[in-house]
């Protein structure tokens, strides 16, 4: 068994539900959660006119490789009624693969690990809470949480189980 984090997203439609239905969806698709992270609202970064998500994060643990863990996550989103229009726009659900233990990747179908946590609250914080030494890039995700709630508004709505 392999350990990975994902983050997962949304801010259309019933996104807590939408969530829910994800972790509960996981498992038959061979990714077992493991710890789940808290449940924030999270003000949009990127393209900003559009409503705050909800995000949260998961260590789960699998015996797919990176590539068919992540073909899962992005089937899993279609099941769940995303439709792909604006980078970074609106979504009914986001899933992405942050980190795969002991993997790397550079390829356009899958980057790891992810190239742009390290630089998003809504990422690093629900981390923070089950993992608060892991590190992306040179930093933990405490580290990076400290710093990057300065310029992003972020509140945490719960634990897990949310
Ligand atoms: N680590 C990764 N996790 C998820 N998707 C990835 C990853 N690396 C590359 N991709 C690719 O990114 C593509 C677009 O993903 P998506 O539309 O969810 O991007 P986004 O969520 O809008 O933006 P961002 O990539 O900044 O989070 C996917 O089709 C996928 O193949
Ligand atoms: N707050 C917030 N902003 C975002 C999010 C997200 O999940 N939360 N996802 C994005 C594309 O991955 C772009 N911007």
């Amino acid at each position: 068994m392999k350990k990975a984090i994902i983050a997962l997203g949304g801010n259309q439609g019933p996104v807590r539900e939408n969530l829910q239905r994800v972790l509960m969806a996981l498992p038959e698709l061979g990714i077992e959660p493991v710890v789940v992270g808290g449940l924030y609202l999270t003000e949009p970064v990127g393209y900003t006119e559009q409503d705050w998500f909800y995000n949260s994060a998961a260590l789960v643990q699998t015996e797919l490789s990176p590539e068919e863990l992540l073909a899962r996550l992005l089937q899993l989103e279609t099941e769940l009624g995303r439709v792909r229009q604006l980078r970074w726009g609106p979504r009914t659900i986001d899933l992405d693969l942050i980190w795969y233990e002991g993997e790397e990747r550079q390829t356009d179908f899958l980057q790891l690990p992810h190239p742009r946590a390290e630089g998003r609250a809504f990422v690093v914080l629900p981390i923070a809470d089950f993992w608060p030494d892991f590190r992306l890039g040179t930093c933990t995700v405490t580290e990076l949480g400290k710093a990057l709630v300065k310029s992003q508004k972020i509140k945490k709505i719960t634990n897990y189980p949310w």
